[in-house]
């Protein structure tokens, strides 16, 4: 089997809080919630690749920050790689273009969502090793 790589970018506000989406019911994964992304095209490094993606899906300019480690999640019919970076906004307002719903999180709010499974490990991660080193 394939493995479908996917950026996806924790973004952060000035209250630490985190951005998180849900996905719409038309896509796959219907109404589960995940850090905002997509599939890493040819021609793409995994930077190139979400703030693209984020440009797209949210219509806003994001600055990277950090890179988180990936998770590798078996699906029924795919193997994802999902490759975490967190992110600011640097320019734009927050408009969807393909997600159902979006929320800034605090951790408590986080750990309560229905991700997507891949996000779990990543959530994990940026909770517990990530997060209190935040200013
Ligand atoms: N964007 C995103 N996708 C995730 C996450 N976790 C996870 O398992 N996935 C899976 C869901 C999808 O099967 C795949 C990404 O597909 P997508 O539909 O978001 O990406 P895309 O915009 O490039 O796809 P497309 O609409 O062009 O088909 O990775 C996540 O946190 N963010």
């Amino acid at each position: 089997m394939t493995i479908l790589q996917v950026a996806c970018a924790i973004i952060i506000d000035h209250e630490k809080r985190v951005l998180v989406t849900q996905r719409s019911p038309i896509m796959k994964h219907p109404l589960k919630w995940e850090f905002p992304g997509g599939k890493i095209e040819p021609g793409e490094n995994p930077q190139t690749c979400i703030i693209r993606e984020i440009k797209e899906e949210l219509t806003v300019d994001i600055e990277l920050k950090s890179r988180l480690p990936s998770s590798i999640y078996h699906y029924s019919s795919f193997i994802v790689e999902l490759i975490p970076f967190v992110a600011i906004i640097i320019t734009g307002e927050i408009y969807l273009k393909e997600h159902a719903e979006y929320v800034w999180a605090n951790p408590n709010e986080l750990r309560d969502l229905d991700l997507t499974e891949a996000d779990i490990p990543v959530l994990n991660f940026f909770l517990n090793d990530y997060y209190n080193f935040l200013n």
